[in-house]
């Protein structure tokens, strides 16, 4: 991991944040690679863009008697000035928005190769106004002109050339609409087995997921080689509770009643079956298809009068409220994406807790680099602050984009742990070789993709009691306390120290395209 050093003011930084912003926590401080602390005066006009201009100029004002080197004072005002006007041109706060109360979900679409996910998502978008006819449109004529007619209403979220050509998503796709009682983030995550290290990125912003099973190959995906087992899995061990199936392509089989019991029973056996262990009451099965958009929005099919449980977006809009941190906890936003704009960097991401607004002082962690909300926008438009749940399509900051770093955090005055050596809890699931010291996986950790080492066994874990023999190797089914070495230093919230699971201390294991475990991090060293 690259860190830089930076001269920067400390006081303007400590104005506002209070004496000890800096001094607890974990990794926080002005620790490793960072500049110290230097005494009085030091202000340079272009150091922290966007920092609070009137400090500056105070700084700038209480400057002891010049330096033989120092500006002239005349000149040396009028840069100060020059800066405060572009900082304040460079905060870009729109109108206030009316306040929108109804609850933030963000919707994981999960589910085997080519179970009908972005058709399903795309269609939906299109039935909720979302994709105005023009775009539908030319999404038909240049998927027809491309032979890929039928994936039209996927190409609403396979945007990518690549994804277009070969009728597979690769990417997670991030769009957003509105029910009647709730406001939804879709991610569409892929379903081909490799990209699964895209799907967990999806899953680990995600509240609540949607499974699509298509019963017209129904084996295919759920008997071993298929992803729907394996998609099941991760987003239970990434702390997903509530889960929409979506009973897919029904038309395929004359909306058989049959079918769709058989199916919702294989299904749901299996979910609320000791592997993955949801919550009979957290999973809700929906018959529908995504393509003719039959029991989405509406029922209109006479040979599906057998159904009378709630349409797909009437299910949505009856999903339980995430529970979220208080809203004075710490700031937390977990980046997925960076991208330059300009000058500036722009990150996205969804605030995991404690609150973000334009003009706040945050940390870019891990490289600790600290800057100032230039401008946030949420759900396609510019916002002025975002809560916990919120996934913001863009955070503006005036700086360099090494400084941010996809996996990476935004935080506030408290920031999180930055670490490489991970007190672990797993459970294993299936594995090829049974698990031993020095083993080498592919570690996920919210949106990061890491390189881990198994250190150390330290405990088994059997009906909730701590072994304490130390076991030699661990197998499918074990729970167990491990040490993990990862190949470099990330950020990471251990499970004590944060007041709700978050995606920062969730994990997920995988070797040689296999998911063999996941966990969540009990502590750092
Ligand atoms: N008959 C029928 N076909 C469907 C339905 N939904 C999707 N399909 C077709 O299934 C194929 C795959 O659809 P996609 O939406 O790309 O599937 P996916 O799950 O997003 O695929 P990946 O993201 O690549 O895993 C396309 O040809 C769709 O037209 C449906 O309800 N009925």
């Amino acid at each position: 991991m690259t860190r830089r050093v930076r001269n920067v003011d400390v006081d303007d930084w400590d104005d506002g944040w209070g004496d000890d912003s800096w001094g607890g926590g974990w990794g926080g401080g002005w620790d490793e690679g960072y500049a110290k602390p230097k005494p009085k005066p030091k202000p340079k006009a272009n150091v922290i863009p966007g920092m609070a201009p009137a400090k500056a100029k105070s700084s700038a004002k209480s400057a002891p008697k010049a330096k033989p080197d120092a500006k002239p004072k005349a000149e040396a005002k009028a840069e100060a000035k020059a800066v405060k006007e572009t900082l304040e041109a460079e905060v870009e706060l729109p109108p206030e928005a009316p306040q929108d109360d109804r609850p933030t979900i963000s919707l994981v679409v999960v589910g085997h190769v080519d179970a009908g996910k972005s058709t399903l998502m795309g269609h939906l978008l299109c039935l909720v106004g979302q994709v105005s006819s023009k775009q539908l449109h030319k999404f038909e004529k240049e998927s027809k002109e491309m032979g890929k007619a039928s994936f039209f209403y996927a190409w609403v979220l396979d945007e990518g050339d690549d994804e277009r050509s070969r009728g597979v998503t690769i990417d997670v796709c991030v769009k957003h609409f509105s029910t009647k009682s709730r406001q939804f983030t879709i991610l569409d995550a892929p379903g081909h087995r490799d990209f699964v290290p895209n799907m967990v990125r999806g899953a680990v912003q995600a509240d609540v997921a949607i499974l699509v099973v298509d019963v017209s190959h129904f084996e295919a995906g759920f008997d071993r080689g298929g992803q729907t087992k394996e998609h099941l899995q991760l987003i239970r061990a990434l702390g997903i509770s509530n889960v929409v199936v979506a009973v897919n392509k029904l038309d395929t089989c004359n909306w058989d009643q049959k079918v769709f019991e058989e199916t919702k029973r294989r299904v749901n056996d299996y979910m609320v079956g000791p592997e993955v262990g949801f919550k009979q009451s957290s999973v809700n099965f929906v018959p529908l298809s995504g393509f003719s958009g039959e029991n989405m929005l509406e029922r209109k099919e006479p040979k599906l009068s057998w159904w009378t449980g709630p349409t797909l977006v009437e299910a949505l809009d009856q999903l339980p409220p995430p529970p979220r941190p208080s809203s004075t906890a710490p700031l937390r936003l977990c980046v997925s994406d960076v991208y330059r704009s300009g000058a500036n960097t722009c990150l996205s991401g969804k605030v995991v807790s404690g609150t973000i607004s334009v003009g706040q002082k945050v940390v870019l962690q891990p490289s600790n680099e600290q800057t100032v909300v230039k401008s946030l926008q949420m759900r396609d438009a510019p916002a002025r602050s975002a809560r916990a749940g919120d996934h913001l399509d863009s955070v503006l900051v005036p700086v360099e984009p090494q400084f941010a770093s996809i996996g990476g955090v935004i935080s506030d005055r408290s920031t999180v742990p930055v670490s490489d050596t991970l007190q672990v809890q797993i459970l294993v699931f299936e594995t090829e070789v049974p698990l031993m010291r020095g083993a080498q996986l592919m570690c996920y950790l919210h949106t990061e993709t890491l390189t881990a080492t198994l250190v150390r066994l330290e405990k088994l874990i059997v009906k909730g009691e701590t072994q304490d023999r130390r076991p030699k190797c661990l197998v499918k089914g074990n729970n167990a306390i491990v040490w993990l070495q990862l190949n470099e230093k990330v950020c990471v919230e251990p499970k004590s120290q944060s007041s709700a699971m978050t995606p920062l201390s969730r994990f997920v294991l995988r070797d040689r395209g296999r998911t063999v475990g996941a966990g969540v991090v009990l502590a750092v060293q």
